[in-house]
């Protein structure tokens, strides 16, 4: 894989979206800090990409934890001496009916989902910083979080995760007006219905209080999808090749949808 000499990050590298978007921004040229918790499959994903001929990197952070973010974040840039674009993609997506949402869970998911974002973008311009733009409106750096359809429209059974998406999409665009200056553009990602472990999750436990399969679970969100397929992660990580390219650098504060074309009541 040729290098375009920049630097990226994903955090959740190790399983699904973040998976399939470190290895298209490997292909895309990009040496690539896989960050996860989960330290195998970090490993494995950077493993991936260095059998292509690209670069990688394995962190281990837990995003809810700043200074595991901050270290892991020093670890890539210390390995690849610089960073280009930071992609805070870890998240969780548990089903949680309205009665029975604790304090836990609300705490928990919150933590990963927001404060890995605000955790994610601090570590990211603290090295952006090093770079000063030439002319007022040049990119230094890019921050792409991870929303959702269902941080736009409310999703049955996903108050707490759902809030988690619609949180991610205004620290999106205020972190757009706030690091403008600094030439730092922000924008979020925001898949449909995608087929990795987290939507298979979802989907089980709604098949299962149904007594159905997977499949039929999953085909029961399809059904909402104009395309008429789900999407795989694939079809989300090229959306994200262009939010990490030049080609978006006039774009900053976006929510990008990328959905199928999902049709709502
Ligand atoms: N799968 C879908 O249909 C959709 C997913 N998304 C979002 O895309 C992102 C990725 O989702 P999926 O790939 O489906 O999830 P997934 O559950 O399949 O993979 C998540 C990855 O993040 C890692 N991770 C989780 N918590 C972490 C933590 N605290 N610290 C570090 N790593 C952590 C996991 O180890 C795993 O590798 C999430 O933010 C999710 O909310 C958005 C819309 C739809
Ligand atoms: C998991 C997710 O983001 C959904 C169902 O939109």
């Amino acid at each position: 894989m040729p290098t375009n000499g920049k630097v990226a990050i994903v955090t959740g590298a190790g399983q699904g979206i973040g998976l399939a978007i470190a290895v298209r921004l490997a292909s895309d040229g990009f040496a690539i800090g896989c960050l996860d918790y989960d330290t195998d499959t970090a490993k494995k994903a950077a493993d991936t990409i260095r059998a292509g001929g690209g670069e990688a990197l394995d962190v281990k952070a837990d995003v809810s934890q700043r200074d595991q973010v901050l270290r892991a974040v020093d670890e890539v840039v210390a390995r690849f001496g610089r960073l280009d674009v930071m992609v805070n993609n870890a998240g969780l997506g548990p089903v949680t009916p309205i009665e029975d949402i604790t304090p836990e869970i609300y705490r928990k998911v919150f933590d990963v989902n927001v404060g890995g974002t605000y955790w994610g973008i601090q570590a990211a311009v603290k090295h952006f910083k090093a770079r000063k733009p030439a002319r007022k409106g040049d990119v230094v750096g890019k921050i792409i979080n991870a929303s959702s359809q269902a941080g736009q429209v409310d999703n049955p059974d996903l108050a707490v995760y759902g809030a988690t998406k619609f949180a991610i999409r205004g620290i999106t665009q205020t972190a757009a007006r706030d690091l403008a200056p600094l030439g730092i553009t922000a924008n979020a990602y925001c898949p449909g219905i995608v087929r990795t472990p987290m939507m298979e999750g979802i989907a089980q436990k709604v098949a299962d209080e149904n007594g159905k399969s997977l499949e039929w679970g999953l085909e029961q969100w399809a059904r909402n999808v104009a395309l008429g397929r789900i999407s795989e992660p694939e079809d989300v990580a090229a959306c994200v090749s262009y939010l990490a390219g030049p080609d978006s650098n006039y774009m900053t504060g976006q929510a990008l949808i990328i959905d199928g074309g999902m049709v709502f009541n």
